[in-house]
């Protein structure tokens, strides 16, 4: 390549990354806000059943990946056990240390985690003898989306690399409204959502993208 032009690629690359960066961290700052503004009473009843959109799609036999909420995300709890007590085996990213790729592992008890030990990010997470797990349906925390799907997340690339490299039925955006934007910067490695859920909103679902 021209090495002009490698020049400018690479000064592109870096406009997006500090882009994104930016972006993280006023969205983190209105999550914060928004959700700080809901009254704890509401709060409690947000967020407590996957929308009958989630359900319809599910098949009997399906692994459904979820996360563990921290901090001002959108909680997953409620989730987590209703799709245990209808039946369907239930996941959380599990990572072997910090720089290990991510993966799923059975969570067999979203009422106390017993079954839960904390990970390399400081965030609870299935033990190393917990099953191995494949998900079909992958709830997916962020910190950004658009109404077009795309999404922003933590920054290192989790759940970019783990969607580019496993095959998803579908992926679920779980959000506040406040975390949608109207525009964001968009990688070719960045892996689109297939709806998104919100307390009082669904998104999606979006036409399946070529080139999965
Ligand atoms: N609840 C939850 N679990 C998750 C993720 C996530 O975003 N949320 N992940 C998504 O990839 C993976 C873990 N990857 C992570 C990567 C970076 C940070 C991180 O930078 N955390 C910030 C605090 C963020 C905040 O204040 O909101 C930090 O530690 O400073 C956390 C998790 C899998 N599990
Ligand atoms: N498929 C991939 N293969 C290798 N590196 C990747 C891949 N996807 C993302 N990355 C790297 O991960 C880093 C973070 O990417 P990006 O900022 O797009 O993540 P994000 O949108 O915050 O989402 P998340 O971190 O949740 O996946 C970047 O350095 C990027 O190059």
């Amino acid at each position: 390549m021209h090495r002009r032009i490698q020049a400018r690629r690479k000064h592109v690359t870096e406009q997006i990354v500090t882009d994104k960066a930016d972006l993280r961290r006023s969205l983190r700052a209105k999550r914060k806000d928004h959700v700080a503004a809901i009254d704890d009473k509401v709060r409690a009843l947000l967020l407590m059943r996957p929308p009958a959109a989630v359900t319809d799609l599910l098949e009997a036999d399906d692994v459904i990946g979820l996360y563990h909420a921290m901090g001002d995300e959108a909680p997953t709890r409620a989730y987590a056990k209703h799709f245990q007590e209808n039946g369907y085996r239930i996941a959380l990213p599990y990572f072997a240390e910090e720089n290990a790729a991510m993966e799923f592992r059975e969570y067999t008890d979203p009422f106390a985690d017993d079954d839960l030990e904390s990970g390399p990010f400081d965030i609870p997470q299935p033990r190393s003898e917990a099953p191995l797990l494949d998900p079909d349906i992958l709830f997916v925390p962020l910190i950004g989306f658009t109404e077009e799907g795309h999404r922003l997340g933590q920054g290192k690339g989790h759940y970019d690399r783990f969607l580019g490299a496993n095959l998803v039925r579908q992926r679920i955006g779980l959000a506040w409204d406040a975390q949608l934007v109207a525009e964001m910067p968009v990688e070719q490695h960045d892996e689109p959502l297939d709806m998104i859920v919100t307390p009082t909103r669904l998104f999606g679902p979006f036409e399946k993208r070529a080139a999965r």
